[in-house]
């Protein structure tokens, strides 16, 4: 009974790794026994409701038995890939398969909520779905964990992952295994998960399953007849999916001891261990994946609570919870997320920043994984740092700030967390801990206070057709990679790792990868972390003055290189004014790069000879419009997205 707390079991893993999709977890003592209890706290999801009405389709609102669910017939399973393999598809084709939602044009990905998912095309939140499948005359509940496919989210795919006893890994039938699908194969296979391999889009004229079986067998060592083909678009198999999630994914192993203990009802109190604050359980119930209230929630199963909690802080990600004066000991092994780059965020006038300061408090409810702390600047005003897992999701969040917030922001250069291991006893104490972490280029302690500074290193793994390998390596070179292997994983496709400096593959490496292989290489990359680096801060000033966001850390191998092409960069995003600009790079005292931009008086009313006010005052209108986009530094106009743009290399 008290292998309830498996580390691998359901409910530890599961509230560690969602990150929207509040999880709590209730223990409770009964008879002498410690059930587990799970619950999911998705306030989010009403607020999205513009976004998505599945009221209609999905079938009435009932409230759900859930005791009538023994732990063997639950199966929780997700659904992981490298992007645009089709998770989302197929989750959208299980969903209609089991009645969760209606068959309908409309409902197409289902689980892609938010609006920036379904313009990009992209997940990034791992959503939740329960579904009821009928199998040889019983019902079975099957938890279906949706994943993001791109890299920067690689941290909600673990967190599904070990929500789970099985996955279904997606390969394109006509792409094969690409550096994400390596990633996540490995992600389940060291939590020991059942893996099943469903080869997608035989539909496509190009599809070549037979050669993705081989990999599969090569790279994974999965017999080929283990593989499901289907087409998730066409629904081609995919009856044989949910067969195989039954057949071959165990049921929880937590589950099953669960079901016979404790619970959670509506009108519980339940304690945060981490907090020590009690709150009130108003609604409970599952998700399918609409929010079905339920009277009760058993041990084993999967669903939300919505319990009172106010602040972001309040529902922290892997807390422990229990029943009001049954406490318990917090479960270990929880791991926050580790933002990895760093940038600062600023309203575009000063007059903005109680509104912002609102929508950051906002997203950031359902984002845990970005950290802020509140920051100020000398250019820019009132302001914050915040943490992302990678650009993308920088990109995301900001376009989620614009779409769903109408907030308009500055961001600044992004910058990855370098260390300092401080020189002398007395700088130690000062700074109240021998190696300091800097996330922001004006906190770089000067080279006579440190004894070495340390720069973060990745492990990347980059998939590729042979034709491209000779350019891939000399961009690999370029920033700074060691190759630490190279394999061929079929006739004609390269699996090549590197070590790499964080910094040189956060901004473009992707997209550089991808425009020289024409879209065929992948990547993916995993923390290798720290190594000495000689690095450098480097200065920018506009007419002479330095601007303390453009402030950038770089190797001192690179320094002269990127203080130029930074100087370029930025002399081509900053309009012409009505007076000469210079753009130089310093380091310390020394000048090291210069460009100039010419002077240039725009007079948007040199073409209205005379006559008619009205139309003056449309053209002054304009050009106020597009002054709104910049931000006064000293008096020279810098666009919003100058400090952002200036790290992107063509
Ligand atoms: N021809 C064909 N296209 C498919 C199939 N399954 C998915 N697609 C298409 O492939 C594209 C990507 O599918 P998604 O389901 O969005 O992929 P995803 O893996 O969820 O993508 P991310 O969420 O961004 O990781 C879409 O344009 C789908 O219509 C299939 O079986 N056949």
């Amino acid at each position: 009974m008290m292998s309830l707390l498996r580390p691998h079991g359901l409910f530890l893993p599961f509230i560690k790794r969602l990150t929207d999709i509040k999880v709590c977890r209730v223990k409770r003592r009964s008879q002498g026994c410690t059930y587990n209890i799970t619950v999911i706290r998705h306030r989010w999801m009403k607020s999205l409701g513009s976004v998505r009405d599945l009221s209609s389709s999905a079938t009435e609102k009932e409230t759900f038995d859930m005791s009538k669910f023994p732990a063997e017939r639950i199966r929780n399973f997700s659904i992981i890939a490298h992007i645009d393999h089709g998770k989302s598809t197929l989750a959208d084709r299980l969903l209609e398969m089991t009645g969760a939602i209606a068959k309908t044009a409309s409902n197409k990905q289902v689980l892609d909520k938010l609006q920036v998912e379904r313009e990009r095309g992209i997940t990034v939140k791992a959503q939740t779905a329960s579904l009821f499948y009928q199998h040889h005359g019983q019902t079975y509940l099957l938890n279906l964990i949706d994943t993001p496919g791109h890299v920067d989210f690689s941290y909600e795919v673990s967190r599904s992952i070990s929500a789970c006893q099985g996955v279904l890994l997606i390969v394109d039938a006509n792409q094969g295994i690409q550096a994400q699908t390596v990633a996540n194969f490995y992600l389940a296979f060291e939590a020991q998960l059942a893996i099943i391999p469903v080869i997608n889009k035989i539909d496509l004229k190009n599809a070549d399953p037979e050669r993705v079986e081989k990999q599969i067998e090569t790279v994974f060592d999965i017999p080929k007849e283990e593989c499901i083909r289907i087409s998730a678009k066409l629904g081609t198999n995919v009856e044989q999916v949910l067969q195989e999630v039954v057949k071959r994914i165990p049921p929880g192993v937590v589950a099953n001891i669960a079901l016979f203990g404790g619970r959670v009802s509506r009108g519980d109190r339940i304690v945060s261990a981490h907090l020590g604050k009690s709150f009130e359980v108003n609604e409970l119930g599952i998700l399918r994946p609409d929010q079905h209230p339920t009277e009760t929630l058993y041990a084993g199963q999967v669903g939300y609570v919505i319990a009172g909690m106010k602040e972001v802080k309040e529902a922290q990600i892997g807390d422990t919870l229990y029943l009001h004066k049954q406490p318990v000991e917090a479960l270990p092994g929880f791991k926050p997320a580790k933002p990895m780059v760093f940038a600062g965020m600023y309203p575009m006038d000063q007059s903005e920043y109680t509104a912002l300061r609102s929508a950051l408090e906002k997203l950031t409810l359902n984002d845990s994984s970005v950290s802020i702390q509140k920051d100020s600047s000398l250019a820019l005003g009132a302001g914050w740092r915040l943490g992302f897992l990678g650009l993308l999701h920088m990109e995301v969040f900001n376009q989620r700030l614009e779409q769903e917030y109408n907030a308009s922001v500055i961001i600044t250069a992004p910058t990855v967390p370098y260390k300092a291991v401080l020189a002398s006893a007395k700088l130690i104490k000062e700074y109240g801990e021998e190696v300091i972490t800097i996330i922001n280029p004006a906190q770089f302690p000067d080279k006579s206070k440190v004894l070495e500074y340390l720069e973060p290193m990745v492990t990347g793994t980059i998939i590729t057709p042979d034709d491209f390998t000779g350019k891939i390596m000399t961009l690999c070179q370029g920033r700074r990679g060691i190759q630490k292997n190279m394999v061929y994983i079929d006739d004609h496709r390269v699996m090549m790792k590197y070590v790499f400096p964080l910094n040189e593959i956060v901004v473009d490496f992707y997209d550089q990868l991808k425009s020289m292989s024409s879209g065929y290489a992948s990547f993916d990359y995993e923390d290798a972390g720290y190594e000495a680096a000689d690095l450098i801060k480097m200065d920018f000033l506009l007419n002479g003055q330095p601007v303390e966001e453009l402030a950038v850390i770089v190797h001192k191998d690179k320094a002269y290189s990127s203080g130029k092409a930074i100087c370029e960069r930025l002399s081509n995003s900053i309009p012409r004014q009505m007076f000469e600009i210079a753009v130089q790079a310093a380091i310390g005292s020394k000048i090291i790069a210069r460009e100039t931009i010419k002077a240039f008086r725009k007079n948007v009313l040199a073409k209205c000879y005379g006559g008619d006010i009205t139309r003056k005052m449309k053209l002054l209108k304009k050009q106020a419009e597009g002054k709104k986009k910049m931000r006064r530094i000293g008096n020279i106009d810098v666009p919003k997205d100058a400090f952002i743009s200036v790290l992107k290399r063509k």
